[in-house]
């Protein structure tokens, strides 16, 4: 089975190194990319064969679409007359609907829209699949395999699609985000960078490991660091203050928003 990845930038990428620890062979990957300089670059680092739209599309079993949802109609008019029966169809792109790919490919090509996101650039990703019409239970278990490669992958219905995006798509960006202020809180404070950061990032992983590992809910792990009168409750109060959690839930809305737009291209 030839698995053909369309446009290799950060998400593209992060999928065919996941499949390729995974064991999966350079020789049953083919890539395509638009710029030369970053063609080469690909095929020097993964030794992985890059054809032409077409040419990727003939030879793929499973076709996986990694272009930014704007270059998605664009890519769907290359590939359309190299789309046969057989071949599962596969987009990471964020807004687009399953209904949408499969209107511009043949009649009855089955397409199932994936959020994945970047930590699984070191197997710990997190990538919700859902199905589009036509899609038989083996092939939804072959897409959900292809993500499981590089970390956990759930089914959704696919009307939850844009609140996921809003959540695990764009949710490393927000916890990068936290990062870097507390360690600039800890540069203000007087720490060196590097001392700060080993601080942040160690109790991110820490807290992080917590959540997962003894199922406790976050609210009585955090109330557990917050000892009457102490330094956290100071700390939290000034984060009410500052309406952190409503400026939370007003970004994940605005993220969710922008997943609804971007299904217009
Ligand atoms: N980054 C993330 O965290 C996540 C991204 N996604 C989704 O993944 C998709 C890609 O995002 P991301 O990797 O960040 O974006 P990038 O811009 O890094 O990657 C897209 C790549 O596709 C190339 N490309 C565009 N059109 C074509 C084409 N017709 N043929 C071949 N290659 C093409 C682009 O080339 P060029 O540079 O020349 O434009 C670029 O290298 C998006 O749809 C996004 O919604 C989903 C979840 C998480
Ligand atoms: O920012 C974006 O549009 C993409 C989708 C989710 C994460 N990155």
């Amino acid at each position: 089975m030839t698995i053909a990845i369309f446009g290799a930038g950060v998400m593209g990428e992060t999928l065919l190194s996941g499949l390729l620890r995974s064991g999966i062979s350079a020789d049953d990957v083919v890539i395509t990319e638009r710029r030369p300089e970053r063609v080469a670059e690909l095929e020097a680092r993964y030794a992985v064969r890059t054809l032409d739209n077409l040419q990727a599309a003939s030879a793929g079993d499973v076709l996986v679409l990694v272009v930014k949802p704007q270059d998605m109609v664009a890519l769907l008019e290359e590939i359309a007359p190299a789309v046969a029966p057989g071949n599962l169809v596969v987009s990471l792109a964020a807004g687009v609907p399953t209904d949408a790919i499969a209107a511009a490919l043949p009649e009855g090509t089955p397409v199932v829209r994936v959020m994945p996101n970047t930590p699984a650039l070191v197997d710990q990703g997190m990538a919700a699949l859902s199905r589009g019409a036509h899609v038989s239970d083996e092939q939804m278990e072959q897409a959900m395999a292809l993500l499981r490669s590089c970390g956990k992958a759930v089914e959704v219905p696919e009307g939850y699609q844009n609140a996921v995006t809003a959540i695990s798509g764009s949710g490393p960006a927000y916890v990068f985000y936290v990062v870097e202020a507390m360690i600039e809180a800890g540069v203000v404070l007087g720490l060196p960078r590097a001392t700060a950061t080993e601080l942040t990032v160690q109790t991110l992983y820490g807290a992080a490991t917590m959540i997962r590992e003894t199922g406790t809910h976050p609210t009585v792990l955090r109330e557990q660091v917050t000892s009457p009168g102490g330094t956290t409750a100071a700390a939290l109060r000034t984060l009410d203050d500052h309406k952190v959690r409503a400026a939370f839930v007003s970004a994940i809305e605005a993220a969710a928003h922008r997943s609804r737009e971007l299904a217009g291209g």
